[in-house]
Formats: C-alpha cells, structure tokens, sequence
C-alpha cells in the first residue's frame, strides 16, 4: 500500500503525463484556467517614461518657463530649450529633454515662472523598470487569477492560451441512498452527489449533473461508468470500494481493464481510495461512501491529479496546530482543522468517517505524518478544502 504522500505524488505524475491540450481564450473568460504558455511581456513595462505625479517637467536650472502641457495619453514632442517646463500629468509620457520633475504641490510660480525641488527619488518611471520586453514573468502552469489578467492586458495580450477545463463526472453508487427526504428505515440521504460536483467545479472541472444513484449490480456500474467515460475526463464514483457483498467498483473496473495509480493508501480516514487510468487514457476516482472519507479522498488524489491534468504544481501549504491531534500509527492521519482568530489550524470535533458536521466548518485536513503525533505550536502540512475567501474563518 502506497503510503499518502507517495498515493498523492503518482496522481500528480500520472496527470502531468497526459499530453497538454490548449486554447486561446479572451482575458474576460479566462479567469481560474491555468497557462498553458509562459507569459512573456510583448512589450517594455512601461513602454514609455511616465511620470508619476501631477506636476512639472522641466529642462535645466529654474526658474522654468512654461511652454506647454502634457497629459496622460499624449505623445509630446522633446522640450529643446533649458530653462523651459511643460505641466504634466500623472501617467502622461516624460518628454525628451526633461532633467527634473517637481509635484505641483511642491512648487510655486511666479512672473519669472515654476521653480521647485525634486525629489532624490524621481517621480517618474523608467522604460522597462517593471519588465524588458521579451522577458518571461510568468511561467506555464501558473493559475490564472484577475491578477494575472490585469499583467497580461498590461503586457499587450488580448487573448491567453490556456488548458482546456476538464470534464468531470460523478456516479454515486448504493441503493441504501435517498436523493429526497428524511432518512431512516435503513436509508440514508445521499451526501456526495449534491456535494462533490461543487467542490469539483471549484477545482475547476466543468461538471455533469448528477443522476439518481447508480444500481447496486455490477452490469450496472459498468453500463454506468462506460457511458460517463465517453463524456468526460475524469469520473469519480461514491461508495462500493471495499470488498463488501454489494461493492462492485473493483470488478467493474478489472471488467473495463482499468490499471490502478492507487489502490488503496495508508491515510486514515479514507483508506480504501483508488485512482484507475483506463484504456485510453482517462481516469476514475473511486471515493469511499463514508461521506468524510470521500472527500478526503477528493484533496488526496483527485486534486493532485487535476492540478497535474493541468500542469499545476501540487505544493501543500502550512499551518501552525493550536492544538495537540494524536497520529494515526504508521498511516497519515488527515484531521479536519479549522482556522481560527489566532491564526491557528485546531483540530475539529465530530470528525469521524460517516460525519460532515466537521467537515462543513473546516478548511481542510492538517496533515499528521506517520509515526507522529501532531503537538500545538508545530507547523504542518494542509490539505485544503477548495475555499473561497471570505469562507476561511
Ligand atoms: N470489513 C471491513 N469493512 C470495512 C472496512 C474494512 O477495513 N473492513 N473499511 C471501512 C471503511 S474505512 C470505509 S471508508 C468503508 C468504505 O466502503 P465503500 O467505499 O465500499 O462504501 P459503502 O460500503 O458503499 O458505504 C460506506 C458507508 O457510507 C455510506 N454512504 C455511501 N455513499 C454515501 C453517500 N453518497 N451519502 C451518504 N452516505 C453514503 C453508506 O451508507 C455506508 O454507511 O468501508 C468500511 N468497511
Ligand atoms: O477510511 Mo474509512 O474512510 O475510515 O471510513
């Protein structure tokens, strides 16, 4: 069994594997895809010397006179006479010429013209200070944030290359499952299907709605993950992968010629996970049913594996515990965690395998290494849940 560490690394290399498919798409649309190309500046940054203050620009020993103005946008001609000073404006391009520039709340102005100090650190900025063009600012596998639009407009682009999103689709295995309703009487509401296609979608997955649980008989989970293959490139499946009289997500897959990435990992919860690569080339994500256990299985192996389906780097952050959280033996133990006002991960109560009551308050999974136990004031990894922001604390 591959340790957790080793489970999540042969996912990120089997998705790093996959030959990159690309396309160019407006800035506006390309927020949260990932380069494809590494961003290479089309130009200098600036392009022109700019001044960055309302002000003078002037030429020589003062008093200047002033023989013109010159604002953002303009392309002015080269000031040719020493003691001469043209007005100018935050952003508007430094004429040739110009020795000194004095912010006009700096300066005074008499009959004889503007006189003022400059400043020892000039207020205007130099062709290529930012960038040469040419140069590389960002390399392939760099996430595309609004950040990264905003440099790549400054840079001249109007369109980006990036990865194709990925298609991923989710089948729900168990007829003990109900999609409405209360539970009892032996069933339990599904908690994966109306769950994991969100998460999905926050790793960026274009995701299939989800239908009504998949039958409990192995013609059917083939049927069922044969016709999902067909559509998209990663399926990920809920339930059946142990070895229990109704789990038939091994089967099936040998039935389909599937080879494993992963066949279970020593990481508690969620041991029984598996990432299979099937003939021709796409994935599945076999996800415990215990509902914790899932989506421990969606952080270990199906978001390494994406982020390397995408050329994405997998790093983990860390967090600083606040609290003592016991290992797991010789398995990884991923512990719910959230983040709290003193900017620690504390572990979380109702955090067995079958709850989301953790789960729903939680940042992710501190990671407890094998043979450890997890002591307050040490730093650890984290596993994070996919969050937005404001959804943090
Ligand atoms: N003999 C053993 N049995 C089990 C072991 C073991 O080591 N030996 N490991 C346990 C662990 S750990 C896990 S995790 C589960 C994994 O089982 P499966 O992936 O085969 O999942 P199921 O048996 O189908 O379901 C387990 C559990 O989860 C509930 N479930 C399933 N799907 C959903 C869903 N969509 N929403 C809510 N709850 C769901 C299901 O009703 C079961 O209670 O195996 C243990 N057994
Ligand atoms: O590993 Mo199971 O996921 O403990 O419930």
């Amino acid at each position: 069994m591959l340790t957790w560490a080793e489970a999540r690394a042969a996912c990120h290399a089997a998705g790093a594997a996959v030959p990159p498919v690309t396309e160019t798409v407006p800035l506006g649309l390309a927020d949260g895809r990932t380069l494809a190309e590494p961003l290479v500046t089309l130009t200098d940054l600036p392009a022109f010397p700019t001044s960055s203050v309302d002000g003078w620009a002037g030429r020589g020993a003062q008093p200047w006179r002033v023989v013109g103005r010159v604002l953002a946008g303009d392309d002015p001609g080269p000031l040719d006479e020493d003691g001469t000073c043209v007005e100018i404006a935050t952003g508007a391009s430094v004429p040739g010429g110009v020795t000194a520039i004095v912010r006009i709340e700096e300066s005074s102005t008499g009959p004889d013209g503007v006189r003022g100090e400059a400043r020892a650190m000039r207020d205007w900025r130099d062709v290529g200070e930012e960038a040469a063009r040419g140069e590389e600012l960002l390399s392939a596998g760099t996430p595309v944030t609004p950040g990264v639009i905003g440099l790549a407009a400054s840079c001249g682009y109007h369109a980006l290359a990036v990865r194709r999103p990925l298609r991923a689709e989710l089948l729900v295995f168990g007829d003990e499952l109900l999609t409405e309703g209360l539970p009892g009487a032996g069933r339990v509401r599904d908690a994966l299907g109306p769950q994991l296609p969100a998460w999905l979608a926050r790793y960026g997955c274009e995701v299939a709605p989800v239908e009504p649980p998949v039958k409990d008989t192995l013609e059917a989970h083939i049927a069922a993950i044969e016709a999902a293959l067909t559509r998209a490139d990663l399926v990920c499946t809920t339930g059946g992968t142990m070895h229990g009289p109704v789990d038939h997500l091994h089967p099936a897959l040998a039935a389909l010629g599937a080879e494993y990435v992963v066949n279970t990992a020593k990481v508690r919860p969620g041991f029984p996970m598996l990432l299979a690569r099937l003939p021709g080339g796409k994935f599945l994500g076999g996800l415990p049913g215990n509902p914790q256990s899932a989506v421990v299985a969606l952080v270990s192996l199906v978001a390494p594996l994406l982020a390397g389906l995408t050329g994405r780097r997998a790093d983990l952050p860390r967090v600083t515990l606040g609290s003592d959280i016991p290992g797991r033996g010789d398995y990884t133990h991923l512990a719910l965690v959230r983040l709290d006002a003193d900017g620690l991960a504390h572990a979380l109560p109702h955090a067995g395998s079958s709850m989301l009551r953790g789960l729903a308050r939680a940042v992710g999974f501190a990671v407890i290494p094998p043979g450890a136990h997890g002591t307050a004031g040490t730093v650890v990894e984290l596993a994070p849940l996919p969050l937005y922001p404001g959804e943090l604390a």
